[in-house]
């Protein structure tokens, strides 16, 4: 497949992690109420330095999908604060999160939420033309291009491989150059060589725009490749590591133990990524 990087404009470790773009404290999240409610965060402290490259480990269940669609705004905590990039997340109504994650927070989550009305171009233009951004077209098709899809850009989701829509929404999150990016199991979908290539393309525009990077992932390589590997067990963080520290074994049993990934999409996010990209 034909995947394109561009050449990677590093920028160095002082300039890019002086400023931490999230900041949170104390984070809960209850979903459902009274005797049917479920505390699914149980009071998470991180701090992210913008540039940053995190992956996020856990068991199935422990609460990484849910930690990651409150650090970028998806869904609102139930109690603690949380700034990011400046903004106070924990603070605005919905339409303001929404308004805050256009154009500077890319997401890829593992349920796609690619709009089923538009070719695989209009899906990750639109929210480019409604953010205001010029020649979102251009830019559209030159990161389909970029993920290996220049030949099915007048495509709809349906008429595309699981691979291929998750492709759509690595270039919809990528396209607008996010300050910082949240992706969930990106390469979940992908055979090993696509894989590799998506990776190398999210650390390479990762590099070009000093972005912060957030990957929730069961791939041992990529994790690898990030800087810090923070693993979450039962709502809590259970470990926070500079990749370069960790022991090879350690983070293999992590792994190892990590294999019960199921596709948990709640309707609220659904709802969340359709009016994101219709708003
Ligand atoms: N809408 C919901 N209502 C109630 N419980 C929920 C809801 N969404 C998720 N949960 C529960 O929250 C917990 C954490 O789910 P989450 O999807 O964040 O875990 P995860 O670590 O990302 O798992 P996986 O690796 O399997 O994707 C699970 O026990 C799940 O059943």
């Amino acid at each position: 497949m034909g995947i394109v990087t561009s050449p990677a404009h590093s920028l160095a470790r002082s300039e890019t992690q002086s400023i931490p773009t999230i900041l949170a404290t104390d984070l809960r999240l209850t979903l459902g109420s009274g005797e049917s409610g479920v505390e699914i965060l149980k009071g998470i402290d991180l701090t992210v330095p913008q540039g940053q490259t995190l992956a996020l480990l856990g068991p199935s269940g422990s609460g990484k999908s849910s930690l990651m669609a409150v650090l970028c705004g998806l869904e609102r905590a139930s109690s603690g604060t949380l700034q990011v990039a400046g903004e106070d997340f924990a603070g605005m109504s919905e339409d303001d999160l929404a308004r805050a994650r256009r154009g500077r927070i890319g997401v890829v989550l593992q349920a796609f939420h690619l709009l089923p009305t538009m070719t695989a171009l209009e899906n990750v233009a639109t929210p480019m033309e409604l953010a205001g951004m010029p020649g979102a077209r251009e830019r559209a098709e030159a990161e389909l291009v970029a993920v290996g899809l220049g030949h099915r850009l007048s495509h709809y989701p349906a008429q595309l491989s699981g691979g291929e829509q998750q492709r759509v929404a690595i270039a919809r999150a990528l396209a607008p150059r996010p300050a910082l990016v949240f992706a969930d199991e990106p390469t979940g979908n992908l055979d090993a060589a696509t894989g590799a290539a998506i990776v190398e393309l999210l650390f390479a525009r990762r590099a070009e725009a000093g972005a912060t990077l957030l990957i929730i992932t069961h791939d041992e390589n990529l994790a690898r490749q990030c800087e810090r590997v923070v693993t979450l067990a039962d709502g809590m963080i259970a470990s926070d590591t500079l990749a370069t520290d960790i022991a090879s074994d350690t983070l293999a049993t992590d792994i190892a133990s990590d294999t019960l990934a199921t596709d948990i999409a709640s309707d609220t996010l659904a709802a969340d990524m359709a009016s994101d990209t219709l708003a």
